[in-house]
């Protein structure tokens, strides 16, 4: 396989977990999407590699962040795919910034596109589990993240920190008009782009037909097709699917939460059911859900194919190993 590159663009938030002790943890969609891309398409980075370049690392030399378990959970084969992981990002000049680029160095994502920016806050996010669901609220504070604008993403290689990326991966934790100029700019030089919109807002309608990719949960999928949250269910999956295809998009994903989920493209659709587990906190699932499934698109581009089937049923394990611990990034470590 030729050496490819996902380019993840999103934020880096530090979460602070109120059902735990409060320990701030390095969160945020990017950056859980980021690691659980890498973490994907890749074994266990050597030493060696995870020290070059990450000074930080070298003082944490027996801290070993990997378990095998989500690897063991998304793949039966051995595998160690060509695919470089960049977190495009913003943090701020604060202990959480520092924490953010060692997090993301140990687990093997190049963090070259990520501005530290001077005098100011990284992002920060309460979030909160409520207890009987597990089901999360996310209450979010814009630092760094606040800082960038369209002007930031308006050449490819401004979508790879330099170099243009075969996929990019964003989600809607920044201002709507910074995504669209990002999918506009991806779409005119035809770059593979995975919309999350998470959290979500509709995006300009003519800007759709440049999404390969469209991954929502149900309240999300509400609110990018204009309905009532109530009326997003089984019934209607397919036809708001159908909706999505329509304006453009070529795939489309709807996570159902423990009803697992729905895709659609315009030759096939189909339900995944959800992995039976006991749930402790759904943070993040849908950010491994999402780096699972782009790992999986370029793994499978790579070798002249798509079944969107195997990468919702690969990305629907890989989301029941992170419910199964609290925190949004514990499931890698
Ligand atoms: O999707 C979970 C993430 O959303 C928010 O961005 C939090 O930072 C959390 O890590």
């Amino acid at each position: 396989m030729s050496p490819k590159t996902i380019a993840i663009i999103g934020g880096l938030d530090a979460d602070l977990v109120m059902i735990s002790n409060c320990i701030p943890n390095p969160g945020g969609k990017g950056a859980n999407s980021a690691i659980a891309t890498h973490r994907t398409c890749h074994k266990k980075p050597a030493r060696d590699e995870k020290e070059a370049g990450n000074q930080e690392l070298k003082e944490r030399k027996n801290v070993d962040k990997y378990s095998p378990a989500l690897e063991k959970a998304v793949t039966d084969d051995e595998y160690e795919d060509n695919i470089q992981v960049k977190m495009i990002g913003a943090v701020g000049d604060d202990r959480y910034g520092e924490q953010f680029i060692v997090e993301l160095n140990e687990n093997g994502v190049d963090t070259a596109g990520i501005v530290v920016v001077p005098d100011t806050r990284s992002s920060i996010c309460f979030v909160m589990v409520e207890n009987h669901t597990r089901e999360n609220r996310c209450l979010f504070t814009m630092g760094a993240t606040a800082t960038w604008k369209k002007e930031d993403f308006t050449k490819p290689e401004d979508l790879g920190n330099g170099m243009r990326p075969d996929l990019v991966v964003a989600q809607m934790e920044i201002a709507k008009d910074i995504v669209e100029t990002m999918i506009e700019t991806a779409g005119k030089a035809g770059i593979d782009f995975c919309l999350n919109a998470a959290p979500a807002t509709p995006i300009m309608k003519h800007l759709y037909r440049h999404l390969t990719h469209l991954l929502v949960n149900e309240s999300e999928a509400a609110i990018m097709s204009g309905r009532y949250r109530e009326e997003v269910n089984e019934d209607t999956w397919e036809i708001i699917a159908q909706e999505f295809l329509s304006r453009g998009v070529k795939n489309v994903a709807i996570t159902l939460g423990a009803k697992g989920a729905f895709y659609a493209t315009r030759t096939e659709s189909g339900h995944c059911p959800a992995y039976d587990v006991e749930v402790v906190d759904t943070t993040g699932a849908g950010d491994t859900f999402t780096g699972t499934y782009a790992s999986d698109y370029l793994r499978q581009k790579a070798l002249g194919k798509w079944d969107i089937r195997s990468a919702v049923v690969r990305s629907n394990k890989a989301a029941a190993i992170a419910i199964q611990k609290v925190g949004a990034l514990s499931c890698f470590s």
